[in-house]
């Protein structure tokens, strides 16, 4: 018998996806391929070499290598995209529609030649409208593509439940729904700490605030950085939707899927409750929501289908 690792290629070897590529090997999650363009070949490769040299001290034995070339990533289980430009302070995510279009289509075009059975989790922004443009440019099933917005949506959402009561993170729980924007929706009424609903221990101004900071979660980050956008809880996020999968872990985790009829959207990529497990995107809940609650969705909705609206496909 003969056992092989699994292989992870991560596309975009910038903040987001060098930071992705370091955390999936010192998690052992399988050999770690970092693709980026041509011309950025040399930092690239280096990288990657820096972040093997670290595994003896941190004992893990996962390979990273550094690549533009995507025979590389040949046969690839999961590839990450996190290709593209970030925004800048005054920026939308939204303003990097086109550019990033480009560079998404691009690289499903490889990802499609070279790891026609992979599952694959976009990044790149805007994401819910990127997501779309890889669906159509790969042209694989619905389960195997996947955006990410709602695991770091809903972590910056536990992280301000979590210093607002003073409690253990790990006892927070919560989801975010809809489009990865400004208008997404946190769920206050499904939020909890240690099984007490936030709304018997948090006034509802406190809740209101901490809604809105979620929903300008990447904005805050973006002023602070001035050059950039967040990359260590991003990356965080697409390890967890990388390990759910590659363990058949079954997570019940907030992802960007296409909808077709679900929640009433139909030919819509938009952050839902799924079952995140070994054939991607196994099951998506459909929640039974407030009048007030589908409100805010439908806004999201309609500001991802505005975007999307943008991206031919
Ligand atoms: N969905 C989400 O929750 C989040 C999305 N993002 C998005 O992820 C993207 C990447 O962000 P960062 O890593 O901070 O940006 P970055 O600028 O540090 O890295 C992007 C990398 O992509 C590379 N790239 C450009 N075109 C390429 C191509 N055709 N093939 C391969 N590589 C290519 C660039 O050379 C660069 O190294 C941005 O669009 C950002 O907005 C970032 C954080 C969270
Ligand atoms: O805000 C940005 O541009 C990057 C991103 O999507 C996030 O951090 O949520």
């Amino acid at each position: 018998m003969t056992i092989q690792r699994k292989k992870i290629t991560v596309v975009g070897a910038g903040f987001t996806g060098a930071t992705t590529a370091l955390m999936i090997a010192q998690k052992e999650l399988g050999d770690v391929v970092l693709v980026d363009i041509p011309q950025l070949e040399n930092p690239t490769k280096g990288k990657a070499l820096d972040m093997l040299e670290a595994s003896p001290i941190q004992g893990f034995d996962s390979n990273i290598v550094g690549t533009s070339d995507y025979e590389d990533a040949a046969d690839s289980d999961i590839v990450i995209i996190t290709a593209g430009i970030a925004r800048k302070p005054g920026m939308s995510r939204d303003d990097l529609v086109n550019t990033n279009a480009g560079i998404v289509k691009s690289v499903c075009e490889n990802i499609k030649r070279y790891c026609p059975d992979s599952i694959v989790i976009i990044l790149s922004n805007p994401v819910d409208a990127m997501t779309y443009a890889a669906y159509h440019a790969l042209g694989f099933p619905k389960n195997r593509v996947i955006g990410q917005s709602g695991v770091l949506d809903t972590a910056r959402y536990c992280t301000f439940i979590s210093q607002e009561l003073n409690v253990s993170v790990e006892d927070v729980r919560g989801f975010v729904l809809g489009g990865h924007g400004d208008d997404m929706v946190p769920l206050v009424r499904y939020s909890s700490v240690g099984g007490i609903p936030i709304d018997s221990l948090i006034s509802k101004d406190r809740i209101e605030s901490i809604v809105q900071r979620t929903r300008v979660g990447g904005g805050e980050i973006v002023n602070l950085l001035g050059n950039g956008s967040a990359y260590y809880a991003p990356a965080a996020s697409l390890v967890q939707m990388t390990e759910a999968i590659l363990k058949d872990k079954k997570r019940i985790i907030p992802v960007i899927a296409y909808l077709e009829g679900e929640y009433g959207y139909h030919d819509l990529f938009l952050g839902v409750p799924t079952i995140l497990g070994g054939n991607g995107i196994e099951r998506i809940f459909e929640l039974d929501l407030t009048t007030e609650e589908k409100a805010a969705l439908d806004q999201s909705a309609e500001s991802v289908r505005n975007v999307m609206s943008v991206v031919t496909v």
